[in-house]
């Protein structure tokens, strides 16, 4: 997640090697629709590799979905008609429903269903919040330059790019090897024929050590990145020209607040710091009761270096966290019996610094007990992301939990997991849950010197016996001047054991030296100072609680839910769908008459009309010029999950067809029972199969 020790973390997000061989401008796309750009298509036909690292999914087609999500507006390069600018996308009125969706179920599965305080907290941030933070000095990826053209790189993942390029174009000599070997027919010489560049053999060495530097990608600094680009003569591929060294590039917008261009501010990069600064009022608004959890949603905005790969590295989206305060002295949570059973697959850091990406597949309890997951809190928000993940429609297939490596977790975190989902670009980052520990609460708490603490009434007061420094100010202070109060801060700091052998000294010689941070000593005699045991009862315990932040990106959840929902009907014209399940389709149902006949008209309103009152979002689509087929074939691509048709028999009988997206199956019956049955379909209430059978089952237009 944020600030590994020298950068911001590198995940391996962009899995696209063969784009690199395009060039990217790191502000103007070179076309609006970046994603149906040559290099993309092409990716889809290249042979998959061995290494999970690298295990795109090959299968899928990704610009037949992409063409569909310009098409029908789901979402789209911002002010393309000016020519756009990378990574800023405009949602259409389906891929913003989707995106509401995917909040509101955020809401009940989060604020709603775990009790936590949600806030909005303001976007333009002040330079001194974000200074304490660590984002003004550390919220840096690695850039690289072209040394001709000046094209600039995210380091760490052009380095990805090359070596996985390289790789697959090892897999592919191999295979052609192969193929001559067992067929004598000439494979290579095809390909060569084709026009396409000949696939480079590696050394077996090289190939381990790519893979290795593959697993641990995440987890260079920027001298290690700087040796690997040398030494494996990583260069632009679009050019061939060599690279600069990388360096940290500061991911925040810059801005000034009001008008004199002296108060600095920046654009927030994350959700978190409004939650952390008004920790003190939602622990009043909590009555001041532990653990408990703040909540917001809301935009982030970051300078990405290069982005690309859609809504996957964009330069501003849509976040929302959670921040869990817990205390340091008792991480197990309450409700962590309810996910203790889920089975997940586990990327552990370990298994990651060893050069490989196999995957374990066990337990939320198991890992926690075994300390794979550091505590049950961390376990249970693991559980929690798992299931929102999988309602919403992930492919738990396609869903792994990766833990940080020990350079790539922040120097305040104690672990880090990130739930990264599969999809053509590879495995990619769309949660961080991580432990913070004390970190943020304390920075800020010192910088502002407002107490961030919790104060817990203790239920058996705590007795104890202290050394403490009894100053006796009429001489210590006319002696030092005005070093008394450096040399007094400096007694105060001394641990108990240092305390002690203080007075050891002082009883026996009479006088003790001290030793201050700058290195001026000071003796000190007995009659400016005792230091006496004291026994001091406290009812009351302070501590500055931890924090677990499961901290969502909606555009990438967005994204691979897109892909995860996208198929093909198998039949003559390869029809598109998006298969979103009905908690998440934007439009719930569609309702259509059978063809333009004026007597439908007035069952279309009323069926409409009463399915939005239900609050059941419904779209009509009653363009005659359209057959049936057409109509329900271009209301699927927009993943509508039920359709009701108006025909001669409704008007007759009152009575409509339901029809189910992904089966096409159709039933028919009396208006208002199928209404009733949409809205308990919609919510989840009834399944089809459930319903199917309550229902007069129709053969389905001989046009589908
Ligand atoms: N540029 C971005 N575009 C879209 N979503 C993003 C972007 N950066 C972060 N996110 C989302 O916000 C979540 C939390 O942010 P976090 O700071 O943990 O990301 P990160 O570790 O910086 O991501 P990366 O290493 O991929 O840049 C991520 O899991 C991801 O879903």
């Amino acid at each position: 997640m944020r600030f590994p020790t020298l950068s911001k973390s590198k995940s391996p997000l962009f899995k696209s090697p063969l784009s690199y061989f395009k060039s990217f401008s790191s502000s103007i796309p070179k076309s609006p629709l970046p994603f149906s750009s040559p290099s993309f298509r092409y990716l889809s036909s290249v042979p998959s590799t061995s290494t999970e690292k690298m295990s795109k999914d090959k299968s899928f087609d990704r610009s037949a979905m992409e063409s569909i999500l310009t098409k029908r507006f789901f979402y789209v390069p911002s002010f393309s008609i000016y020519g756009g600018v990378a990574g800023l996308y405009d949602y259409g009125p389906i891929g913003s429903a989707l995106q509401q969706n995917l909040i509101n179920i955020w809401r009940q599965h989060f604020v709603i269903e775990e009790d936590m305080l949600e806030i909005d907290g303001a976007i333009i941030t002040p330079a001194e919040v974000l200074k304490t933070s660590g984002h003004v000095d550390k919220f840096t990826d690695l850039m690289s330059k072209d040394t001709v053209t000046l094209e600039v790189f995210r380091a760490d993942h052009l380095v990805e790019a090359v070596l996985e390029a390289r790789l697959e174009s090892d897999l592919a000599a191999r295979t052609a090897e192969a193929q001559i070997s067992k067929d004598s027919a000439n494979a290579l010489s095809q390909k060569k024929q084709k026009g396409s560049k000949p696939p480079v053999k590696l050394s077996d060495d090289i190939v381990n050590e790519y893979n290795e530097i593959l697993a641990k990608i995440d987890n260079y600094n920027k001298i290690e990145l700087s040796e690997i680009i040398t030494k494996h003569d990583i260069r632009n591929p679009a050019t061939n020209n060599t690279l600069t060294p990388p360096v940290e590039f500061n991911l925040m917008f810059e801005s000034f607040i009001g008008p004199t261009g002296t108060h600095k501010g920046y654009l927030r990069p994350e959700t978190a710091q409004a939650q952390f600064v008004n920790f003190s009022r939602l622990l009043e608004f909590n009555n001041q009761k532990m653990p408990f959890a703040s909540a917001m949603v809301g935009k982030s905005f970051r300078n990405e270096i290069s982005p690309r790969s859609g809504l996957l590295r964009v330069r501003e989206f849509n976040m929302a966290e959670v921040e869990h305060f817990v205390d340091p002295e008792n991480k197990a949570h309450k409700k962590f019996s309810e996910v203790a059973n889920i089975k997940v697959r586990l990327l552990a850091a370990k298994t990651q610094e060893k050069g490989s990406t196999e995957l374990t597949e066990m337990t939320i309890g198991d890992a926690v007990a075994q300390k794979i997951i550091d505590n049950q809190t961390l376990g249970y928000f693991i559980g929690r992301i798992y299931l929102y993940l999988i309602k919403i429609g992930i492919d738990p297939e396609k869903l792994r939990f990766r833990q940080h490596m020990s350079n790539e977790m922040a120097h305040y975190a104690c672990d880090c997991w990130d739930a990264e989902i599969k999809s053509s670009y590879g495995w990619i980052e769309c949660v961080g849950c991580a432990d913070r520990s004390a970190f943020d609460l304390t920075v800020h708490s010192k910088k502002t010197k407002e107490k961030l603490v919790v104060r817990e009434n203790l239920e058996t007061p705590l007795i104890y016996d202290a050394f403490v420094c009894n100053i006796n100010k009429k001489v210590f202070g006319p002696t030092f001047k005005q070093n008394a109060k450096p040399i007094q801060d400096h007694l105060e700091s001394l641990s108990q054991s240092e305390l002690e052998s203080l007075k050891q000294q002082l009883d026996s010689q009479n006088s003790v030296t001290i030793q201050l941070k700058d290195n001026s000593s000071y003796e000190i005699t007995s009659n400016m100072m005792t230091i006496d045991k004291q026994t001091f009862k406290e009812s009351v315990r302070e501590y500055t609680p931890n924090v677990i932040e499961p901290s969502f990106g909606i555009g990438r959840i967005l994204y691979s839910l897109l892909e995860h929902s996208f198929c093909v009907r198998p039949d003559a014209e390869l029809r598109a769908v998006f298969k979103f399940n009905p908690v998440v389709a934007p439009f719930k149902v569609l309702v259509l008459p059978l063809s333009g006949h004026d007597s439908f008209q007035p069952f279309l309103l009323s069926v409409a009309r009463s399915l939005r009152s239900k609050g059941v979002p419904a779209r009509v689509d009653d363009a005659a010029s359209a057959s049936i087929g057409r109509r329900y074939a271009r209301n699927d691509e927009l993943g509508i999950p039920f359709a009701i048709t108006v025909d001669f028999q409704t008007v007759s009988e009152n009575t409509i067809t339901l029809r189910e997206r992904d089966s096409t199956s159709q039933v028919r019956g009396p208006i208002e029972d199928i209404l009733n049955t949409c809205v308990e379909l919609v919510n989840g209430v009834s399944t089809w199969s459930s319903i199917s059978q309550k229902f007069q089952s129709v053969s389905p237009s001989t046009e589908e």
